[in-house]
Order: C-alpha cells, then structure tokens, then sequence
C-alpha cells in the first residue's frame, strides 16, 4: 500500500516573504490589532480564510478563456446550470456574486420579522442575514460538538429534540426553513451525516417545514460521510452529494469554498415559485437571472470546479493535508477541536490561553500572538465573531472560543504545515507569560469581527 499523495502538480507559484518580529508588532499597531487590516505583503502564511483563497485548476483557467459574456441566456450559465444539477439535483439556479449574496436573495423571499429558522450553528453572515431581518436563528447542534475532547464522528449532527421542540412551539407559518450548514463551520468545520439529515427531512415533513442547506463545503462534508458512515464507503462522493441534496428543498452556496473559484455563489432549489419570487430580488440585488453578479468566465470556472471538487482523490489530498497539521498540533499537546475539520484546525484559546479573561477576547489574543511570532494570519471563531445580543447589545460568549486555521485548497505544502505547526507550539511553551488581552475601542452594530478596532488591555 502506497501513501496518498496529491492528484495534481504545480505549474504557476506565487512569491510569498517572511519578515521581522518587530515589523509585525508595528503593523499590527497599524491595523488596530484587527487581523483583517493586515495587508497580504505583511502576512507569510495566510490562513484568515479558506474562502476564494484556492488555487484554480489549468482546466478551470481553461474554461476563463471561453467564458461567454452574453448579457442573457450565456452557454456559461448553461455549463454551470448543468453541473448543478448533475450534482444536487436541484432544476432552478440562481447565480449570486457570493454566498451572502445568496443568503440575501432567498431570505429576502423566505424570512419575515419574528420568523425563527433553527438548525445547526448557522455562520456569521448567515446569521446576519437572519437576524438583520429581525427573525431569531435557532442552533439545535448536538452537545457533543461543543467537547473538543468528544470524537463524536459527525459534530455538525442535529440534536431531533432541541428541532422538535422548535418545531412544537413556534406555528410553522413562523418557521420558514431548517437551515443545515454542510460542513458545520463554527463548530470546527464538522460533518453532518446522511443518516442524521434524513431524520431531520422526515422530522421536519410531520411539521410541514421545509429543509435548506448552507452548502459552502458540502463536498468535504460527503467525504467525511464516505469516510465515517457505516454502509457509504463504495459510494462515489458525487453519488453522496446526489443524495444529501435529496433531503433539502433548496441550497445556498458559497462557491469561494467547495467551488473552487475566487468569487461566485448561488441559490438551486427544486420549487419554482421560490424560484420566481427570487429571481425578482436576484434582478433588484445581483443582476439578470442567468448571470446574478458574476461574469461569465467565472461561471464557466465555477462549474468545472464543482465538478472537481466533488473528486475522492481531490477530496483525501485537501482533507489529509488539515489532518496532518491537526495531528501535529495535537502531537505537541495544543487543545485543538477533534476530530480535525474539513477545511481548518480549530485552536481552543480558553485552554491555551487561562491566564487571559474572556471579557479579554483570548481568541483575539491567541491570533495576534500567533502573527507577532510567525507572521501567520488566522482568524478569531469567538466572542468577537458572536456579536453581541440584538435586543441586550451585550457579549454573547460563545461555548467554543477557537482560533481557526482555515487552510486554503491546492495552496501550501506540508513544509508550510511544519512551520504553522512550529510557530504555534513556539507560542504555546511561553502562554503562561500572556496574561493580558485586548477591550474594542469601535465596533460597527453587526458582523463586527470584520471591523472592529481593539487595544491592548
Ligand atoms: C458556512 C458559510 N456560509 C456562508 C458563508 C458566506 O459566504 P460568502 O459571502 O463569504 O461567499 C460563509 C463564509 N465564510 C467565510 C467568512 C469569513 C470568516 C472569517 C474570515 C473571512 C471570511 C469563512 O468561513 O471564512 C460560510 O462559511
């Protein structure tokens, strides 16, 4: 038996360079201790986001050249249209310029104010979306997920009670949809089962409400069930994705993930109503129906990148190489989410840090630690990225306090992992000497984690 090794090989490099502690102390002064602010040339390893950071294949780059830039009725359109519904089976499709592009459209059409939509952790623009229409997002996530010592296989499960229950005391009318997010992001990019998907459409059929997924790493969420779940591991990862959609009435999608393409997302669902009512917001927000805010290029891009990414050797390449740097970890004693995620390791910074307060952001302060060392950028999963309560406007401190790595797809070699790894550990020898943290000195009314300005406390 031989070891995986990548399905591809290099043919383009981008320069990347190190720099001095004391350059990174002054920059970050500069940047309002907010890691968002850092400029690109600043940062060596650049692990913020797994979101329209990969790397485009030579078929994808390819596909670019050809895109057709018709203002109506593109053969992009119709080359993506086809993809989508080769794997999700959904027949209607609405291009979006972003994943929030999406949420924006199909909750303009399906989330009135006091509407309550549950699921499992929803992310932060998701949630914005929701909550920015007055209407209450519900996480029914299972405990288990909020132990990072728990290797329940499947984190990003649905607890059926906590659904029901939603479910028995809210009339349906106040319940536009359950919202599942494949792979489950703040809860460390944890998978949902099949098994665990099928009994949320049954549940939620008794109750007459319709299921959508957040789809944004949908084909890392199938591997993990090729991979974990009993009775799936003959299954083609394009033969799961057929039937995870099976179960929903509709997805939105971020495209910058799973699609592998730097900027694009969409709606596809299976009801033409929705469908109408939407492409009436995709007209007034994003752009004519068969092209919603993206060019046609990236159309043609996108739809050979899904096609890609719903690939196993792909799939083992991308997911092994977030292993291998969460096995490192682990290996040098840092309390990491387990099992590792899909698309990023997740640091917990209340067990790495317990000198720093919560009220002190410690996840805030790891990230910033971690760049001072090693000129690697994350991004804090924490109390900053919760924004506050709607109506209290005070903390909401969530269970989990993490520092992601999201590591970008077809981008770093595992010399790159060696040396995240070792800059990490660096800071983890000397975390007994941090004790203080940061205290926000601006911060906007929603999403503020990617805006807010802090100072040393
Ligand atoms: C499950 C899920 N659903 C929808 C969207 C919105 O999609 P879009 O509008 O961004 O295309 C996202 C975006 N996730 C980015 C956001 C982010 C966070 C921190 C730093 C940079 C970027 C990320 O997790 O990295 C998502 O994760």
């Amino acid at each position: 038996k031989l070891p995986y090794a990548e399905p591809f090989r290099i043919k383009m490099v981008e320069e990347i360079r190190q720099s001095t502690r004391e350059e990174r102390e002054q920059w970050l002064k500069d940047a309002n201790y907010n890691l968002f602010n850092l400029k690109s040339s600043q940062v060596f390893i650049d692990l913020l986001t797994d979101s329209g950071t990969g790397a485009m294949s030579d078929r994808q780059w390819g596909a670019l050249m050809t895109g057709d830039e018709s203002y109506a009725g593109s053969r992009s359109f119709e080359q993506l249209q086809n993809a989508v519904e080769k794997i999700t089976g959904f027949k209607y499709l609405l291009p979006t310029h972003q994943g929030r592009a999406a949420e924006n459209v199909l909750f303009s059409v399906l989330v009135k104010e006091g509407n309550v939509v549950p699921g499992n952790s929803h992310f932060d623009t998701t949630k914005g979306h929701i909550e920015f229409r007055k209407a209450h997002a519900v996480d029914c996530t299972i405990d288990e997920a909020f132990d990072i010592n728990d290797l329940h296989p499947f984190k990003g499960n649905i607890n059926l009670e906590k659904l029901e229950e939603i479910y028995k005391s809210h009339p349906k009318e106040n319940i536009p949809f359950c919202l599942i997010t494949i792979t489950c992001n703040s809860s460390g990019g944890q998978p949902v089962s099949l098994e665990n998907m099928k009994a949320v459409r049954e549940l939620s059929n008794r109750y007459g409400i319709p299921v959508f997924f957040d789809s944004a790493r949908f084909a890392e969420n199938a591997y993990f069930i090729k991979k974990r779940e009993k009775g799936q591991e003959n299954r083609s990862i394009k033969e799961i994705c057929k039937e995870i959609f099976s179960y929903g009435d509709g997805m939105t999608m971020s495209s910058k993930k799973d699609g592998l393409v730097n900027i694009g997302g969409f709606i596809a669902l299976n009801s033409e109503e929705i469908f109408r009512k939407a492409s009436n917001f995709t007209i007034i927000y994003e752009g004519f129906i068969t092209y919603g805010g993206m060019a046609g290029r990236d159309m043609a891009a996108l739809a050979v990148g899904l096609d890609e990414a719903t690939e196993f050797a792909y799939l083992e390449s991308r997911i092994s190489q977030v292993e291998y740097l969460g096995n490192k970890l682990i290996e040098y004693g840092i309390p990491v989410q387990k099992p590792i995620g899909g698309h990023a390791v997740f640091i917990d910074s209340l067990n790495f840090l317990p000198n720093v307060s919560r009220a002190e952001y410690p996840a805030q302060t790891l990230g910033l630690e971690i760049y001072k060392e090693a000129g690697i950028r994350t991004v804090e999963i924490g109390t900053l990225l919760a924004d506050r309560d709607p109506e209290t406007r005070q903390n909401r401190y969530p269970k989990l306090e993490l520092v992601r790595l999201a590591i970008p797809r077809r981008t770093y070699t595992n010399n790159h992992m060696d040396y995240i790894a070792a800059g990490i550990k660096n800071v983890y020898e000397r975390r007994e000497e941090i004790s203080k943290g940061y205290k926000i000195t601006w911060e906007p009314d929603l999403l503020r984690h990617f805006t807010v300005q802090l100072e040393e406390a």
